[in-house]
């Protein structure tokens, strides 16, 4: 596990600051007061009941469910107050990798990672193959696996494509929904090592949502609990698995822990 970056005073310099954010829907507010930092050059797993808005908080840091209130920053941006140029600029920045992959089922493989470039750039058809090629490589698929469509693909292969489809603009950050669910174990431990190998290469910031423990031990810096739709707790998983709110004493202490050999970090 590499340290994140620090700045000049040695403090690991904050990329995203979320402060008080509300999400609701109807008459519920699911995030009611939430705030976070993610540094630059970690892995944040983010964790917590189910049901209980992580993957509303990302789509929410992401722009994509809108909040009631709060802000996100983003790279010193406040992404309210930034003008479309400059939100869009942030944009660029990220690259997000939803639950089930969500990639065009109509497409081929290769066809879904040059969007993105179609999307937000200028490129040739021909610099766009190249990069995708580039990419198809860099996530550790064969280059006939490009030619597919998704349906063509085992869900291994589908979360790689649609890591190398949120790669293709050369991220910064990469938002990743449960992108080990639904793996074998074996499955879900390579791409574990895929995304720290990656961090490690490209320096890229992970945020990650997760329920898989194993990517908590093998993975992550630092570890988000959510609850209440607040942040419970936040911090290496050395921390959490001292915290004795009932939730993460069962989470991060219970049976499951220990065999994901949990006991090892208390
Ligand atoms: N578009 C929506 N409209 C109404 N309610 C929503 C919407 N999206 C999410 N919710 C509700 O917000 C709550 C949090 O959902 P979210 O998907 O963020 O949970 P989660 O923590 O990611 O859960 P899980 O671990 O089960 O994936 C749930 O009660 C869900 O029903």
């Amino acid at each position: 596990m590499g340290a994140a970056a620090t700045n000049s005073s040695n403090e690991p310099e904050t990329i995203i600051k979320v402060r008080d954010l509300v999400v609701g829907f109807g008459e519920r507010n699911v995030i009611d007061g939430l705030d976070m930092d993610v540094r630059r050059g970690e892995i944040l797993g983010v964790v917590g009941p189910s049901g209980t808005g992580k993957s509303v908080t990302l789509r929410a840091v992401t722009g994509l469910t809108p909040k009631r209130g709060g802000t996100v920053e983003v790279f010193g941006m406040d992404m309210d107050t930034a003008t479309e140029k400059e939100r869009l600029a942030v944009e660029r920045r990220w690259g997000v990798l939803f639950q089930q992959g969500a990639l065009f089922s109509s497409l081929t493989v290769r066809q879904n990672i040059e969007m993105p470039m179609r999307e937000h750039t200028d490129l040739s058809p021909k610099l766009r193959e190249e990069i995708a090629r580039l990419k198809i490589d860099l996530v550790g698929l064969k280059q006939e696996a490009g030619d597919r469509l998704p349906s063509e693909l085992s869900g291994g292969m589908i979360k790689r494509a649609a890591l190398a489809r949120a790669l293709a603009l050369d991220p910064d950050i990469v938002f990743l929904d449960e992108p080990t669910a639904g793996l074998d174990p074996i499955g879900a431990n390579a791409f574990d090592r895929l995304i720290m190998t990656l961090k490690d290469s490209l320096g890229l910031t992970v945020y990650l949502v997760t329920h898989d423990l194993d990517t908590l031990v093998t993975a992550c810096d630092r570890i988000c609990a959510l609850k209440g739709g607040k942040v419970l707790a936040i911090g290496p998983l050395s921390e959490m698995v001292k915290n004795d709110d009932p939730w993460m004493k069962e989470y991060f202490r219970g049976e499951r822990a220990r065999a994901a050999g949990m006991g090892a970090a208390a």
